[in-house]
């Protein structure tokens, strides 16, 4: 590990948008944002015009300090937190757009387990992985929740690539034991946990970034965790459930992923395997799996008391909304999730979803919570007033999702998802002009070159900043995304330098 041979501070002004809650984010069209050496924002400053910038910087002693470089964002150009995907298969990523005919066991049985069977081959789990996650990053997710294979070595693999690529991401080993193909299965619990073991100790002693010493946060330098990752109830027998729960309750700062409700014909099945649990979230809760640092991903079809253990346990949701219209699994009932103060983020869940941008799970949430509201549900939850749960989520909440949201998700709330001082420097900086390549964004075209605005762009205010945010958030994808920076360092987008 090396250390710093001096401070350095990095300042943005410019464009700074920033989520604050469901309800509302801030739009600053002059802000100047300082990240610190170590990639934590130190102090922002929401209202800075072009005029009193040096006079910023002198009052915050730095206008004469070599250590400063002042990035100055252009007017088509905004800064925001980056992506939070909160479930994703790197695995499957060779996939993408394959098999969208099936319905989930199907395509677990004809699409998937062939694919992720090719991993036992460590050659091709990096050259496939090392492709795979370049494409995450440069489609702006700067924390990823990776389901790996069953494979230990080709897990290992991906932590390394990972942590090499400099992203903050958690990665999990796939705990399978049961209906899964012969030449595709665990031979036993004891194996499964022995390799689970293996790879956590593997993750923790990855190389981690220098920090100081007295930095609040713990984990701080480390950007790569472990995450327990039974595939789903159906694959786990139940001393495997056990076991995990044992590895779980020896360390409380241990995420665990999982898939919940993500099909009818899935719950049918998981209520047959465990006739003493009246529910799929009874499995998870009776084997003490469901916590505060739990990601579920899907649960499409939750019962409200599963909805309600869910809320008591603290865990979280992963709305993984293009891969439930693709498998045609169904519509999450998002709304109510966060109306009853669950706690949900969003997923691309590649390959089901076809898509590892979280742009495309933000447009495809837009339209699920639309879809949803075509047949609103009376409210029979006064404790709950149904706030979201029959209206189409506004961009306020999308936003949320795509970021803080995710953050809670992962438990990672406190580092990142918004941009606050001692928070984690992990933004995208977007451009929404026509030189960034995407033609689907001239309506809030700023052409530096030439000097003018056109289509629908303003004067360079809030509302006009807001605009170019939608239309990010619905027309955009990776050409728009020009730099994507984690704990303070550029790892991907456009105008980075591959070598
Ligand atoms: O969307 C999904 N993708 C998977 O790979 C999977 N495995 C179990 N359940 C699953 N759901
Ligand atoms: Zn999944």
């Amino acid at each position: 590990m090396s250390s710093l041979a001096s401070p350095k501070f990095t300042l943005f002004h410019g464009a700074v948008v920033n989520p604050v809650n469901l309800h509302h984010y801030d739009a600053h069209p002059h802000a100047l944002l300082c990240v610190d050496a170590y990639g934590d924002i130190a102090w922002i400053e929401e209202h800075v015009p072009d005029a009193l910038v040096q006079d910023v910087m002198a009052k915050r002693g730095l206008l004469d300090s070599t250590d400063v470089s002042l990035i100055q964002l252009k007017k088509s150009e905004f800064l925001m937190p980056g992506f939070i995907d909160t479930h994703t298969h790197a695995p499957q990523v060779p996939n993408m757009g394959a098999g969208q005919q099936y319905e989930l066991l199907d395509w677990l049985e004809h699409v998937t387990f062939p694919m992720e069977k090719r991993f036992e081959d460590v050659k091709f789990a990096r050259e496939t992985y090392k492709a795979a996650i370049r494409r995450v990053i440069d489609c702006g997710t700067t924390t990823c929740c990776y389901y790996a294979t069953l494979h230990v070595e080709a897990t290992k693999i991906l932590a390394d690539i990972i942590h090499e690529y400099g992203q903050r991401a958690f990665v999990g080993k796939c705990n399978m034991n049961r209906n899964c193909p012969h030449d595709y299965i665990e031979p036993s619990t004891e194996a499964s946990i022995a390799g689970t073991h293996d790879v956590i100790s593997h993750i923790q002693r990855l190389p981690s970034l220098p920090t100081p010493s007295e930095h609040p946060h713990a984990d701080a330098s480390q950007l790569v965790h472990p995450i327990l990752t039974p595939r789903f109830a159906i694959s786990s027998t139940p001393d495997l459930l056990s076991a995990l729960s044992a590895i779980a309750h020896g360390d409380s700062s241990l995420r665990i992923q999982t898939h919940i409700s993500e099909n009818v014909h899935e719950i049918e099945f998981t209520k047959s395997l465990f006739p003493e649990c009246k529910t799929y979230a009874d499995v998870y809760d009776k084997y003490g799996l469901l916590r505060h640092n739990t990601v579920l991903a899907h649960a499409v079809h939750l019962e409200e008391e599963e909805m309600e253990v869910v809320r008591q346990r603290g865990s979280g949701i992963s709305h993984c909304p293009t891969s439930n219209f693709n498998l045609t699994s169904g519509v999450c009932k998002v709304g109510e999730l966060l109306d009853r103060g669950i706690k949900v983020g969003l997923g691309t869940d590649v390959s089901g979803g076809f898509s590892p941008s979280i742009l495309t799970a933000i447009q495809h949430a837009s339209i699920a919570s639309k879809v949803v509201s075509f047949t609103p549900k009376p409210d029979h939850h006064p404790k709950h007033k149904p706030h979201f749960a029959n209206n189409a989520l506004p961009v306020s909440a999308l936003l949320h999702l795509a970021t803080l949201g995710g953050a809670h998700v992962c438990d990672l709330g406190s580092r990142v998802g918004s941009f606050a001082p001692g928070k984690a420097f992990d933004a995208l900086v977007v451009s929404v002009s026509s030189r960034a390549g995407n033609p689907a964004i001239w309506g809030v075209e700023v052409d530096e070159a030439l000097g003018i605005e056109r289509g629908l762009a303003g004067h360079g205010g809030e509302d006009h900043l807001k605009r170019m945010v939608e239309a990010f958030m619905f027309c955009g994808d990776d050409r728009n995304i020009l730099r994507v920076y984690v704990q303070g360092r550029v790892i991907g987008g456009r105008e980075w330098k591959r070598d």
